[in-house]
């Protein structure tokens, strides 16, 4: 198959961009400019927005039609494709359309995802032949979320999320809530309450059971229903939060137990019931679709 048959078949598809977790989240200093260096663990979840490129003869980059409440020069998806643009001198044109699934502001990653997926597929739908390394690097202009994207596998992540090293956790259920609120990542950051002292640990704490959020404390006294969600997933797991919230999510061994929690759960909460997995969707479907 050559590569111009293997574009025009692709052109067509749904390309997910999925949610991630992060199942623990310390801050362990502060960058020169303000930025906070982590230690986190990132986890894809089979939760995603769907994206669709289809090629426009005018070169230009365009959206089918824009995400309600982010206008479309701020889209991280369109901000993505000019940037391939900028960097290659590539002057195909592309309209984008978005399924957009993940709710937005919720420490799922869903506009850092949006962005990795347009990066990935456009370089390989436009033959632009940067490697992922080179992807990464753009994609962290972008948001500090994008590089762990691109790479596709759960991380143990440090820096800002851009070192990252691949782990393989377990791929268990879970059950995450969307509190109705909207929390502001920078925000959060700039609290004079938020704990950025801690110390930093290995792998195998994590793996021993060292899932804390530092965010956690100054997220929950601001928002009221994060600490509701909290205190009702709590009855039935480990009640932790994601990023900077707002949702919060617990860990279950087996669907069973996860399927009862979310009917319960269902009843108060925007809620979803998901599973954990290790390498991206989005890499799953390259992988089949033989583009990588
Ligand atoms: C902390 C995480 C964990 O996944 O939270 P979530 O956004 O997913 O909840 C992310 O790394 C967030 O990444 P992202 O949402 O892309 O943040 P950015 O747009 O890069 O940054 C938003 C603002 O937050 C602050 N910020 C962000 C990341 C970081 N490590 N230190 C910071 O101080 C900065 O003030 C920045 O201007
Ligand atoms: N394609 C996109 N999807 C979602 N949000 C986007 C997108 N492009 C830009 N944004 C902006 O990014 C903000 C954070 O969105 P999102 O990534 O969903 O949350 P979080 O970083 O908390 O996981 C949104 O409030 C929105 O203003």
């Amino acid at each position: 198959m050559t590569q111009n048959q293997i574009n025009q078949s692709a052109w067509a598809e749904k390309w997910p961009a999925p949610a991630k977790l992060n199942l623990m989240l310390r801050i362990t200093g502060q960058r020169s400019d303000g930025y906070h260096l982590l230690q986190t663990v990132f986890q894809f979840i089979e939760l995603c927005d769907w994206i669709t490129f289809h090629p426009v003869d005018d070169g230009r980059v365009s959206l089918q039609k824009p995400i309600p409440g982010v206008p479309e020069a701020d889209d991280l998806i369109i901000r993505a494709a000019k940037l391939l643009k900028a960097e290659t001198g590539c002057e195909q044109g592309v309209r984008i359309e978005v399924e957009k699934n993940l709710p937005m502001g919720g420490g799922l990653g869903g506009g850092s995802s949006d962005a990795a997926t347009t990066l990935v597929v456009l370089n390989a739908l436009w033959g632009l032949q940067l490697s992922m390394e080179k992807l990464m690097e753009l994609g962290l202009t972008l948001g500090a979320d994008v590089p762990v994207f691109v790479y596709g596998y759960s991380s143990w992540a440090e820096g800002v999320g851009e070192k990252l090293e691949r782990i393989d956790i377990p791929e268990q259920w879970f059950v995450v809530i969307k509190p109705n609120c909207h929390v502001d990542t920078k925000e959060v950051f700039l609290s004079k309450d938020l704990t950025r002292n801690s110390k930093s640990i290995r792998i195998a704490d994590f793996i021993a059971g060292q899932h804390q959020n530092d965010c956690l404390g100054v997220v929950r006294e601001r928002y009221q229903s994060v600490k509701d969600a909290l205190v009702d997933l709590s009855e039935f797991s480990e009640a932790r939060l994601t990023g900077t919230g707002a949702c919060v999510f617990a860990q279950f061994d087996s669907e069973e137990a996860a399927v009862s929690a979310y009917r319960s759960l269902q009843k108060k909460w925007q809620v979803y019931l998901v599973k954990g997995v290790n390498e991206s969707p989005l890499f799953s479907k390259l992988k089949s679709g033989n583009i990588s």
